[in-house]
């Protein structure tokens, strides 16, 4: 069975939404799959997992929510190797240049990101949470 992780900080829910169909798409497709939070991380959390789902709202000006997320991804961001990764957040009046920078950090990082990232504007509709199974699905593969 593959181990896989969701790793998601939400402020008002909607990357939270975003997060439980993700994790709901990766157990559906058998893997043994965990939630966690921020402050649940650390370095043992990756030990074994072979696919990761990072989320993030749009925060400050167009960037990662910076006093958990950040930090948390900048601890990690170097034990990503030979792991399959897929993004995923909610924004409120940008047009996804979080996203864009974070996808650049991961690619800078040699992050081997599998999916297309999902964002939207803030709450997730059916569909956008049909695509977040679905990256869940994806990603227990
Ligand atoms: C402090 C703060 C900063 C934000 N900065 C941005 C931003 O730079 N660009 C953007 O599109 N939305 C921004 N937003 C809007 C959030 O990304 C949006 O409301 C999102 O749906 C929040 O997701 P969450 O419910 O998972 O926290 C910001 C919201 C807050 C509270």
């Amino acid at each position: 069975m593959k181990k896989t992780l969701v790793i998601y900080w939400s402020g008002t829910g909607n990357t939270e939404a975003m997060a439980g169909a993700v994790l709901e798409g990766m157990k559906a497709a058998g893997a043994d799959a965990a939630l966690l939070t921020p402050d649940q991380v650390t370095p043992a959390s990756l030990s074994g997992v072979s696919s990761v789902a990072m989320g993030c709202p749009a925060m400050g000006s167009e960037v990662l929510e910076e006093m958990e997320f950040q930090p948390m991804f900048d601890s990690i961001k170097n034990q990503m190797g030979g792991k399959a990764v897929g993004l995923f957040g909610s924004f409120g009046w940008g047009d996804g240049e979080w996203m864009r920078s974070w996808e650049k950090d991961c690619d800078d990082a040699g992050i081997n990101r599998v999916c297309d990232s999902i964002t939207c504007c803030e709450a997730p509709d059916d569909d956008v949470l049909a695509a977040c199974q679905a990256m869940g699905r994806k990603l227990a593969e």
